[in-house]
């Protein structure tokens, strides 16, 4: 049995149209049957609930909104979404759940357990669980922004095997295709560096959130919780069953840390993406060789506003990413200690969370011992 998360895009659920394209909903229907057939379980995190408010509501759909405007689409749409949903895929046999998620709630450890009892219930109860953000309530805080970003962490939440993103493109190309005509599909990617991120520099379509960036920041995410992670087009024949029964197709990106336990999962999936504490080579060498936690004395600089308790991203001098963990204390503090002994941060500070910064059950190593 594997367990799929399969992101829909809403240039797939429109197929290139203003409208959500109902055949389209066909035959996602007919492909999960056969997977469950196989014994597979699949998760849907669906977006198209704000193109399906602005075909409700007669908005031009092409308008780029603002987030007010976009909530009401969503607060009308989604019940829409989930009607089609419910319609098409009863037709099938298919029990449909639906769940709205912000990063609120899965950045609560109890919501976040919640969340995945909830999720894999529905799942032993043979009901396909379809997820989206719950745009209405979302502010910019509390939001993740995008439903690449969200399938990574419901992907990484449940232990799923694979993450199948499917958008308007064939997979990950060299350079945005719309573009650059000389660009070439990627059929593996073993390692996310710099220049993949360079590649996927564009915005995407008018219709969609992110474009191949957030894609980009959701295999990162994924692969690092140990799932695998493919990037293909919606419309290709059968693509759900073909990547489920072991077809390349698309992009693949192969998990890059066998699976990682439950909190530590959770650890990873609250990353401030711009946060970073570099260290220098001796507390480098205590984390990643020794397991020890990270002290103070050993950080070098650090960049990035984050809180205490939330997961902030390890760096050696060098550049490379060692580990991420919930830090002890927040970015302006940890900039007046760094460097200090642990005798010293209670009298800088005036207050004291203990010597260690990021402890060692906080955290999570993601360079290996040479
Ligand atoms: N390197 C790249 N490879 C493939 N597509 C890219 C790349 N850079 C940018 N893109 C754009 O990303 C788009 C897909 O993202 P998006 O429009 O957000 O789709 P979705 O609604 O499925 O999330 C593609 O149509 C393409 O124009
Ligand atoms: N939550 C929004 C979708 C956000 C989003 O990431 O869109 P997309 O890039 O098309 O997957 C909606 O339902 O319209």
């Amino acid at each position: 049995m594997t367990r799929f998360v399969v992101k829909l895009g809403t240039s797939v659920l429109t197929a290139g149209t203003d409208r959500l394209h109902r055949p389209y909903f066909v035959e996602l229907a007919r492909q999960i049957v056969r997977l469950k057939a196989d014994g597979h379980e699949v998760v849907l995190v669906s977006s198209g609930a704000i193109a399906a408010g602005k075909e409700r509501l007669g908005a031009d759909p092409r308008r780029r909104s603002n987030i007010p405007l976009k909530q009401v689409f969503a607060a009308v749409g989604q019940s829409r979404l989930m009607h089609i949903y419910e319609q098409i895929f009863d037709l099938y046999g298919l029990q449909v759940a639906q769940a709205l998620l912000t990063r609120d709630d899965l950045r609560d450890r109890r919501r976040y357990l919640n969340a995945r009892n909830t999720l894999t219930l529905c799942l032993a109860q043979g009901i396909v669980p379809i997820i989206n953000e719950n745009d209405a309530v979302a502010t910019a805080e509390i939001r993740v922004g995008d439903n690449d970003n969200l399938s990574a962490l419901v992907a990484g939440l449940i232990d799923a095997d694979l993450l199948l993103i499917l958008t308007d493109i064939a997979g990950l190309y060299s350079a945005d295709p719309r573009t650059d005509p000389t660009a070439e599909l990627l059929r593996e990617v073993p390692v996310i560096d710099e220049r993949i991120w360079a590649m996927a520099g564009g915005s995407g379509t008018h219709r969609g959130t992110g474009g191949m960036q957030t894609k980009i920041q959701a295999a990162d995410l994924a692969t690092r919780s140990g799932v695998a992670v493919v990037i293909a087009a919606g419309h290709e024949p059968d693509v759900i069953v073909r990547v489920a029964n072991g077809e390349r197709i698309g992009t693949y990106f192969p998990a890059t840390t066998s699976h990682p336990d439950a909190r530590q999962r959770w650890i990873l999936a609250e990353t401030v993406r711009h946060s970073r504490i570099v260290i220098d080579e001796g507390a480098a060498m205590a984390l990643i060789q020794y397991g020890k936690s990270l002290l103070a004395a050993g950080i070098r600089e650090v960049n990035g506003e984050f809180d205490r308790g939330q997961t902030v991203r390890i760096f050696d001098l060098a550049g490379r990413e060692i580990a991420r963990g919930l830090t002890q204390y927040r970015s302006s503090d940890l900039r007046l200690i760094a460097g200090l002994r642990s005798h010293q941060i209670g009298p800088v500070l005036g207050y004291d969370y203990g010597p260690e910064i990021v402890h060692r059950d906080d955290m999570v190593v993601l360079a290996t011992k040479e």
